[in-house]
């Protein structure tokens, strides 16, 4: 007779086996299912792409590869695992659009949002319950309330061009260099805080801040080695989020960004009760209150994820566009001076004014996001086998359409679409920001704030932080760049100095 220990052993060992089993039999068929859809071969084994991908120019060969294999690309990431990259227009709409909830995030990409912001909007899946955080957010950044957002985008703007003044007061010289990328993450930081829960970071009084160096570390990998194997591992073992020095980081700053948004969130409540409507400019206070009107009541962790999520979600990007912004004024010397001669009204323009009465304006933003997307991949998992519709079919096949197995990651990578000479022009890969006049209708949008039911919904408020600010310091700064720049895979697309290894842009800024 087989003792219990026998038999709990032989369980559990027909358990693993089936599940090792089951395991194989989805990797095969995954493996056979995809085997028509051309791509590069391996260039390592344990790493698939990853080192590639991470150490080279970014979004570099995802430019190579969709060029000599057309509009869907398979690759391996880490341990041998299948990604698919994705620019047929049709697919790409299909899987951002109402199908977004059968190709959610996948699990490494979850995982480090539940970690770092909590369980809110970049996290949720699921169609129900991500339309209610949608929805509770919503009320907080409608145009209605950007307007309302427009004076702190104004106020933090003059505070930033004060400091810059400053720096030029102390110098001898009527010229300065200064480091751009720290005072645009100064910049975004103070301004969304502000606006989220009038809670002031301070830090555009150029003081150092422990809190906003720790949320730069977190996603600042400056190329580190540490980052390389949790970029590259994330997607296969989402627990390494938990472990080393990285963990312990996130740990930490969540749990700094919690107890500030649960105090803002008490204060908040409390003037809602007492009925005040001093609050109504902060983006929690609109929050609560369409909140209360409807009936919903979210739970205090759930507001706190929230705002954490709205703090960071508008913190790196906004901050790497700025830079991007100033670095290709400084580089294009003429049409910073077009753009001054555009904005030499005097006082500040009112919301409407900024987004109707300056094209150059606009041109100039538009075209930056466009050559420089923060965020350069979009990712996905399928949730289950699904045939998507293709406006290409895969080259040697007539068929327009592509099966994607159950957890396959799809990769959509935003540089490749906004840099397609078929829909740009040969010259999309120029910044040139005259192609925004009167553009042909049928172009596709930009995809740097995504599509559909989970594109950016920020997009209003980061546009007019951003034309808010280059305004006032295109009124009182001239530009320039004497280094060579390129860019460097972060979280977000950030630049350097050619062949160095930390993220920074020093630019010479002088009075006008
Ligand atoms: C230039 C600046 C910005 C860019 C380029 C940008 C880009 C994006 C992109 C591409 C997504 C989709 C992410 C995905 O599907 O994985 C996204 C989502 C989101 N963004 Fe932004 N963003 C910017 C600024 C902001 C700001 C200022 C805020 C808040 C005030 C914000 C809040 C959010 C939120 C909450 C989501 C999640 C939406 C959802 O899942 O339904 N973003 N953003």
């Amino acid at each position: 007779m087989p003792s219990l220990l026998t038999k709990t052993a032989l369980t559990g060992f027909a358990l693993a086996t089936f599940v090792v089993t089951k395991f194989v039999i989805r990797v095969i068929s995954a493996r056979l299912c995809l085997r028509h859809i051309p791509g590069p071969t391996s260039t390592s084994l344990l790493w698939g792409e990853e080192w590639n991908l991470y150490h080279d120019a970014p979004g570099s060969h995802y430019l190579e590869w969709h060029q000599q294999f057309g509009k869907v690309v398979k690759f391996r990431g880490a341990c041998g695992h299948q990604i698919l990259s994705i620019t047929d227009e049709r697919a790409v709409a299909f899987i951002v659009g109402e199908d977004i909830y059968r190709f959610p995030k996948p699990d490494g990409v979850r995982m480090w949002f539940k970690k770092t912001l909590g369980e809110g909007i970049l996290w949720i899946e699921g169609k129900e319950a991500h339309e209610k955080q949608r929805r509770s957010l919503a009320p907080a950044l409608t145009p209605q309330s950007v307007r309302k957002f427009t004076p702190i985008f104004y106020e933090t703007s003059a505070k930033l061009a004060a400091q810059w003044t400053k720096i030029l007061d102390n110098s001898d010289s009527d010229e300065v260099e200064i480091e751009v990328t720290n005072w645009a993450g100064r910049f975004a930081l103070d301004t969304v805080a502000r606006a989220a829960f009038s809670y002031d970071f301070d830090l555009l009084s150029g003081e150092p801040n422990a809190l906003a160096e720790a949320l730069d570390g977190l996603t600042n990998n400056e190329n580190k080695l540490s980052s390389f194997y949790m970029r590259a591992l994330f997607w296969v073992f989402p627990a390494i989020l938990s472990i080393g020095k990285k963990g312990e980081m996130i740990r930490r700053v969540k749990a700094e960004l919690g107890a500030i948004a649960c105090q803002m969130w008490r204060d908040a409540k409390i003037a809602l009760n007492a009925h005040s409507t001093d609050n109504d400019r902060t983006l929690m206070a609109l929050m609560l209150k369409a909140d209360a009107i409807s009936g919903q009541q979210l739970r205090e962790d759930e507001i706190v994820s929230q705002m954490r999520t709205v703090l960071s979600a508008g913190y790196e990007t906004v901050s790497a566009i700025v830079a991007w912004v100033l670095y290709e004024l400084a580089v294009n010397p003429q049409l910073q001076e077009k753009l001054r001669e555009e904005l030499s009204s005097p006082g500040d323009p009112s919301l409407d004014e900024l987004n109707s009465q300056f094209p150059i304006l606009d041109s100039v933003i538009l075209e930056t996001l466009r050559l420089h997307p923060a965020i350069l991949e979009n990712h996905h998992q399928a949730a289950e086998t699904i045939s998507v519709p293709l406006a290409h079919p895969i080259p040697g096949s007539s068929i327009p359409q592509l099966v994607i197995p159950k957890g396959t990651v799809i990769s959509i990578p935003v540089n490749v679409l906004q840099m397609d000479p078929e829909i740009w022009g040969d010259d999309a890969h120029l910044f040139r920001p005259e192609r925004w006049n009167n553009p042909d209708p049928t172009r596709p949008k930009l995809f740097a704030f995504s599509e559909g039911p989970r594109s950016c919904i920020g997009k209003k408020f980061a546009l007019a932080e951003i034309k808010a600010l280059t305004f006032t310091l295109v009124q009182q700064f001239s530009f320039g760049c004497s280094r060579e720049i390129e860019q460097i895979q972060s979280f977000v697309v950030r630049p350097r100095i050619k062949g160095q290894v930390i993220s920074s842009l020093p630019l010479t800024v002088r009075r006008v």
